[in-house]
């Protein structure tokens, strides 16, 4: 009959009873990338209500093509849900955040609940980037014991933040801890961490059957129209770049820069001329006579005067890297600054080095000792600013 036709529309023209809303939310790249190609891949009809910090999408007809409407803020998109949820017969709301700021996701389940009309509620969570790995660290670090007794506590943690008692602390515990409160799904930029060396077997128990490897393949299976639908999303094209690799028969690398946080404009141009050198005592794996091309942190402002000094090609700083790995633009080698991007990094790239800050403490450095347990440098090719003078 009419009303158990799913695809049957109500006056509202997109939400029909019964259904499922989505909801997307993030503050930062990774998981927005990652949402946008999980919407062009499922291809649901249904509602989705989106607020990404960095991508705000304005084109109308992009959003029309997959049923979304587009959010300045989450209090806005909040108040939107809530009225859907009153209005229409919604069964189910899927919301996607980001594991780092998950207390985004609490002040929408939070919303939903107090509404009191039991709709149900299934979470899917991208993970923010290398900094979850940092605090997975930390976490391994704690006795045992001490990790249990705070996974103990997680559950009621959660519940009361739910119910507006207690703020939302953004503890490891806490973050990968939704599983036991709604069906959740943890993507995971490393879901191989728990196959490290890392004792990390208590949390491991908890999310274990709740977590995903996030996929950077989805081109491969993505047709013209589904590519075309990430470029609108993204603004980016990678066909530029994929003739700047082709223009040239030479192996393509590609130096990871960082920001005036981390190191000078000189301070990376002296560890380019020092990757250059065929010889070097400190830089082994010499980038010399590959095609160099920069691409620069987004938010640093001297990148010209390093593409300048080494007549690089650049690539726009703007450009999340992670838009090229999504894209299959990837060159054939990396090496620069440390930086989240190695964490997404396919490891058919080779990582010819990382610098760090000359203040660097390597084996008490989170970050650096964390990125060796998954393999994505060697100690070997770790490097500090400090090395080269
Ligand atoms: N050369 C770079 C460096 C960074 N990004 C983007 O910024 C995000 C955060 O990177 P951090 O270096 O601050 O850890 C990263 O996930 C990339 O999206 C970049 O595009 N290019
Ligand atoms: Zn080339």
């Amino acid at each position: 009959g009419c009303n158990s036709d799913s695809k049957h529309n109500n006056s509202d023209g997109n939400i029909t009873k019964n259904k499922t809303i989505e909801v997307y939310v993030d503050r930062a790249t990774l998981p927005t990338i990652q949402q946008m190609t999980q919407i062009i891949n499922e291809n649901s009809n249904n509602k989705k209500l989106i607020s990404w910090s960095r991508y705000p999408i304005n084109d109308e007809t992009l959003l029309e093509s997959i049923n979304g409407s587009f959010f300045k803020n989450r209090p806005e998109l909040i108040k939107s849900l809530d009225s859907m949820i009153l209005t229409n017969e919604i069964k189910k709301v899927i919301i996607n955040g980001n594991t780092l700021w998950a207390v985004d996701v609490v002040n929408i389940i939070k919303s939903i609940e107090a509404l009191g009309k039991k709709t149900e509620i299934e979470l899917n969570f991208y993970d923010d980037g290398s900094a979850e790995y940092v605090r997975l660290y930390d976490f391994s670090r704690l006795p045992e014991s001490e990790q249990e007794y705070k996974i103990s506590l997680s559950k009621d943690n959660i519940q009361s933040s739910i119910n507006g008692t207690q703020p939302f602390d953004n503890s490891i515990e806490n973050i990968y801890g939704f599983s036991q409160l709604y069906p959740t799904t943890y993507h995971m930029l490393r879901a191989d961490i728990f196959e490290t060396n890392l004792p990390l077997t208590s949390l491991k128990r908890v999310i274990s059957n709740n977590i995903k490897q996030m996929k950077w393949d989805y081109f491969t299976t993505f047709n013209s129209q589904q590519k075309n639908k990430f470029y609108n999303f993204t603004g980016f094209n990678p066909e530029k770049i994929k003739e700047q690799y082709k223009a040239s028969p030479h192996e393509n690398f590609i130096f990871i820069g960082t920001n005036s946080g981390t190191a000078t404009a000189e301070q990376q141009i002296d560890i380019l001329t020092e990757a250059k050198k065929p010889d070097s005592p400190i830089i082994t794996n010499s980038i010399q006579g590959l095609d160099l091309f920069f691409k620069g942190h987004p938010s640093a402002t001297y990148n010209q005067q390093i593409i300048d000094a080494h007549n690089m090609i650049e690539i726009y700083n703007k450009i999340p890297f992670e838009a090229l790995i999504m894209t299959d633009a990837l060159p054939d080698a990396v090496g620069g600054m440390g930086s989240s991007v190695f964490f997404s990094l396919p490891n058919t790239v080779e990582n010819k080095f990382i610098f760090y800050k000359s203040d660097t403490d390597i084996e008490n450095n989170a970050l650096i000792q964390v990125m060796i347990e998954l393999n994505i440098v060697n100690r070997n090719d770790v490097k500090l600013i400090s090395d080269l003078q």
